[in-house]
């Protein structure tokens, strides 16, 4: 399906909980967080059915993220249902680890191409302070089996932060010399309020590669076509690559392929503006699956040229990236 900036829309995103076992102080608030409840989110049945519409027009990729998608119960099974559909899709996830090590296996079985592993530190303590939970060691245990259940390429996303986890760059880029993983750096964005975070900790993507150099020439890999948000390096000796998500800075909007569900059903054109349209009162009013697509298809109308972040009238929305899935 094409938008109306002649972009071509084939990635989805599904966030299927707004749950989550970690608190990460760059994503939700330590307290206070309502979870829209179990009416409040999408069944696996509504979801399927979004997908399938979705593959119909002409998408290929589905991303389930959240939330953390692996606390859902049911998950295995309904990454099964989706890499089942006609048209075969290419089935990814995005998680923060935690429960990978007892379900890596299953979700490789059930159909799962590829993860995707958020980790902002390698040091135990820090993890508590950013996560507000404990759990490296289980995560760098998921890790292992994700690896071992041939989950690959795997790729690590971390969020640096100016005082916070920012002086471990290099150790994570180090990674990449000794593994076949893509380690991601993302720029933080600011989108939505009650946050644990000050202007003056935002890292931006120019100084994310200073600290990258540091370690050796980075070798810019070409891109192939609309390759996604990350701009990829090597170093020389690295069995890995290194990603850089300069998400506020430059925008890569240009290259946009992709729509969002939110977990509580609304489908959102555009990770960073708030317009959204009702899928869920859609799909509970009974919509067949021709109007399902019409949905799809106005959301891809409706999307942006580019996110308008830092301009005066941005307002940072109400919605957590943990509903939106990042
Ligand atoms: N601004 C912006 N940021 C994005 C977009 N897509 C992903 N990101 C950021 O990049 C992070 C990593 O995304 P992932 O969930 O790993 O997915 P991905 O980068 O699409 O993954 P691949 O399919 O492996 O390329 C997200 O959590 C966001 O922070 C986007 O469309 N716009
Ligand atoms: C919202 S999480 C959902 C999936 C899973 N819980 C996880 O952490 O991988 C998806 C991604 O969004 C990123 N993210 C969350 N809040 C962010 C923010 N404010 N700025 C940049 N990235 C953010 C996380 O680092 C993670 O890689
Ligand atoms: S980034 Fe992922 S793991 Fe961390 S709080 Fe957000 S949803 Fe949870
Ligand atoms: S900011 Fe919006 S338009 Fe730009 S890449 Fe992200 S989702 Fe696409």
């Amino acid at each position: 399906m094409q938008d109306t900036f002649g972009r071509t829309i084939d990635y989805l995103r599904l966030s299927i909980t707004d749950r989550c076992n970690l608190r990460c102080r760059y994503c939700m608030p330590e307290e206070g967080v309502d979870s829209v409840g179990h009416g409040g989110i999408l069944s696996y049945e509504e979801l399927l059915r979004i997908a399938a519409a979705a593959v119909r027009l002409g998408v290929r990729k589905i991303r389930v993220t959240g939330g953390e998608p692996l606390v859902r119960k049911g998950v295995v099974e309904f990454i099964a249902a989706l890499a089942a559909l006609p048209g075969q899709p290419e089935i990814v996830l995005t998680t923060n680890g935690l429960l990978l090590a007892e379900l890596a296996a299953p979700l490789k079985a059930a159909g799962l191409a590829r993860i995707n592993v958020s980790l902002d530190t390698l040091r135990p303590e820090r993890f508590v302070e950013i996560t507000r939970r404990s759990g490296l060691e289980r995560v760098l245990a998921g890790i292992a089996a994700a690896e071992g259940a041939e989950l690959a390429p795997m790729k690590i996303n971390m969020v640096p932060l100016k005082g916070v986890n920012a002086d471990e760059i290099v150790d994570f880029a180090r990674l990449t010399r000794e593994h076949p993983w893509e380690v991601r750096f993302i720029e933080f964005m600011p989108v939505s309020t009650g946050l644990d975070y000050s202007a003056d900790e935002r890292f931006p993507a120019e100084a994310i590669l200073s600290e990258l150099a540091r370690l050796g020439e980075l070798l810019p890999i070409p891109r192939r076509g609309p390759a996604g948000p990350a701009r990829l390096f090597r170093y020389a000796d690295g069995l890995g690559r290194i990603g850089v998500i300069p998400a506020v800075s430059q925008h890569f909007c240009g290259d946009c392929n992709r729509l969002r569900i939110t977990a509580d059903g609304r489908i959102r054109p555009c990770l960073l503006s708030s317009d959204e349209i009702d899928i869920r009162e859609a799909l509970r009013l009974g919509v067949d699956g021709t109007e399902l697509e019409g949905l799809l298809r106005a959301a891809a109308v409706a999307k942006p040229k580019g996110h308008r972040l830092g301009e005066a009238d941005y307002r940072e929305g109400e919605r957590g990236m943990e509903r939106i899935g990042g």
